[in-house]
């Protein structure tokens, strides 16, 4: 049977629980402020507490991969069960991983990220298309073929970002736009939305790029990085509805109490509601 795209999915998590999108960042720093220590049990404790509070209402959660590997084998495997969990919970899982490499590499990270059959099979990995958007052909055709989506690094918001993504490709469009318009040919026809998405900054302001690629925007940056829900339509324009925004550290501050979390969740989602009514 066709499993049912990642886009779909994505579009009715949005839909019924709200578009916000939650990352698991477990940094040293916020492991101490949890009275918990920098080691794998707290790792664990960490992850299971984000785990508990809100899978069961945030549209996605976004654990961020470099935080459980510099634990070794024993942080993935804390990694691979915080995905089955939140995935059993309802939530949908986008892994950042930021992968990119040659072709043939590529494939074995998406054997890693998009294949069912996988440990850390995910709803969605993030993927760095900067060794050329045709290195990514393996992800893509390993997303489609699970029902997972994959988004693809744009416009990310790290100010040193700009200086390769805004960069002038041999035809005159920046080199974000040339990913863009890559990821909006490969969205071509999808409905409700497809499932490759892009990662546009939400600390950019107008971005002067074209957003309409027809698939999710993920946008990071809001909350420790300085961005807010209310600068959205600035930075997305008439792409907003298909925005997912993600904070990690604005909401992980608020633990170790699960109610603490859901409330700093529960403050996002609404800020995003008030400044993106129709999303
Ligand atoms: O352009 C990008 C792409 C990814 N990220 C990741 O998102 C979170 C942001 O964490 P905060 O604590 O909300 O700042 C983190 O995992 C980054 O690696 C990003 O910030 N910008």
């Amino acid at each position: 049977m066709t499993p049912e795209p990642f886009g779909a999915r994505l579009r009715h998590a949005m839909d019924t629980r709200g578009p916000l999108c939650v990352g698991i960042d477990p940094h040293a720093s916020l492991l101490s402020s949890w009275g918990l220590n920098d080691d794998v049990a707290g790792l664990e404790r960490f992850t299971r507490t984000v785990v508990e509070a809100l899978a069961d209402r945030v549209a996605v959660l976004k654990p961020q991969s470099a935080f459980f590997e510099r634990f070794g084998s024993r942080g993935v495997a804390v990694l691979e069960k915080a995905v089955e969990e939140a995935r059993a919970a309802g939530a949908l899982v986008l892994m950042d991983a930021k992968r990119g490499d040659i072709g043939s590499t590529m494939g074995a990270y998406a054997a890693t990220y998009l294949d069912k059959d996988s440990p850390l099979f995910s709803d969605a990995v993030t993927v760095s298309p900067y060794l050329g958007f045709g290195s990514l052909r393996p992800a893509l055709d390993a997303a489609e073929a699970s029902g997972a989506g994959v988004f693809v690094l744009a416009l990310t918001s790290n100010p040193e970002g700009a200086e390769v993504q805004r960069a002038t490709s041999a035809d005159g469009r920046s080199l974000a736009q040339l990913m863009l318009d890559h990821m909006a040919a490969e969205n071509e026809g999808a409905t409700p939305l497809g499932s490759v998405g892009a990662v546009v900054g939400a600390t950019l302001g107008d971005t002067g790029a074209d957003l309409s690629i027809n698939g999710p925007l993920l946008a990071p940056g809001i909350g420790a990085q300085g961005a807010t829900p209310a600068d959205l339509p600035r930075v997305f324009g008439a792409a907003v509805r298909n925005v997912v925004p993600s904070v990690s550290r604005g909401v992980l501050r608020h633990g170790p109490d699960v109610s603490g979390l859901r409330e700093a969740a529960g403050r996002f989602a609404d800020e995003v509601r008030t400044a993106v009514p129709e999303s």
